[in-house]
């Protein structure tokens, strides 16, 4: 099977990635079901890189319907070593406005209903998430976007991204709590990504692009699929350049992650007592810490 070391997941308004060369659709099925869509893997910047909408092409699945592990496994089978995630986030700071970038390097989980571990079924394992977001692939990212100089885009290098279940928005009550813990923007989707990225030692980062002001602020409307959508369209452009620069920066050199080595030391079942079945599913994820 082709492999690729750089993957990328688009979330709401991207779709497919328009300098994509070379192009073939990758169907594969995982122990734990189907991805989103078929992975497509192409040249960007030179490099492969394996492609995935979140929602699906057609932007057919609701945030608690993702299967969030499928879509890891997947990138994992592919060979996936860093992982970028573009997502549309309302903003919860003045501060951080409309058509803004966040490259986010913290989260508070208030999603009630998502699968967001790969251990369970005789296998307990027990990651280190203080710092969920991989530092090196942030950086890379956020100095990606300061090279380009893009007109109009105001980049924010830290954030906290709280993810909620939806897929209603939040109430403005909700919206105003969310803003008193601190958070800096709010989406549906990362929170579980990032879990099972780490689980999988791949390095995951977060690309943050701002699309409205939620529903607490006094003089801005309150956030619609419409606000939403118009805004992506509006920076999807700079969406695409960005990830172009960073895959082209990562095809020069690929920084040392902690995510690499995420599951050392944290598995707890000796390994002779995994049952065989989960030892087979896992194999992917356990095979390496196997003599
Ligand atoms: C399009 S409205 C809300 C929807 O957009 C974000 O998705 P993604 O993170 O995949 O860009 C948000 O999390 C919601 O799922
Ligand atoms: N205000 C908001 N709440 C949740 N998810 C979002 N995605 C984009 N804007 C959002």
């Amino acid at each position: 099977m082709t492999q690729a070391k750089i993957g990328i997941i688009g979330g709401s308004g991207l779709y497919k990635m328009e300098a994509l060369q070379e192009v073939r659709e990758v169907k594969i099925d995982t122990p734990f079901g189907s991805p989103s869509d078929a992975l497509i893997v192409g040249q960007l910047s030179g490099t492969t890189v394996a492609f995935l909408s979140r929602h699906g092409r057609n932007h057919h699945l609701i945030p608690s319907e993702l299967p969030f592990r499928a879509n890891i496994y997947a990138m994992k089978t592919l060979g996936v070593e860093y992982l970028i995630s573009a997502s549309a986030v309302g903003s919860l700071q003045e501060k951080v406005k409309p058509l803004d970038m966040v490259v986010c390097d913290q989260f508070i989980d208030r999603t009630k209903n998502r699968e967001s571990t790969f251990f369970g079924e005789g296998i307990v394992a027990h990651i280190g998430f203080g710092h969920p977001i991989c530092e090196a692939l942030s950086s890379v990212i956020a100095d990606a976007i300061e090279s380009l100089n893009l007109p109009d885009v105001n980049l924010h290098r830290t954030g906290t991204y709280l993810c909620m279940e939806g897929p209603a928005f939040s109430t403005k009550a909700e919206s105003e709590m969310y803003r008193s813990f601190g958070a800096t923007v709010i989406g549906m989707t990362n929170l579980p990504e990032a879990k099972l990225a780490r689980e999988s030692e791949i390095a995951y980062a977060n690309l943050s692009l701002v699309t409205d002001y939620d529903c607490w602020h006094p003089e801005h409307d309150h956030v619609t699929v419409e606000m939403i959508l118009d805004n992506l369209h509006r920076n999807a452009e700079n969406a695409q350049k960005i990830i172009q620069e960073t895959v082209r920066r990562l095809s020069e050199d690929l920084p040392k992650s902690k995510a690499h080595s995420a599951l050392k030391n944290g598995i707890l079942t000796p390994l002779d007592k995994i049952p065989s079945a989960t030892r087979e599913k896992l194999s992917l994820l356990l095979d390496k810490y196997i003599e």
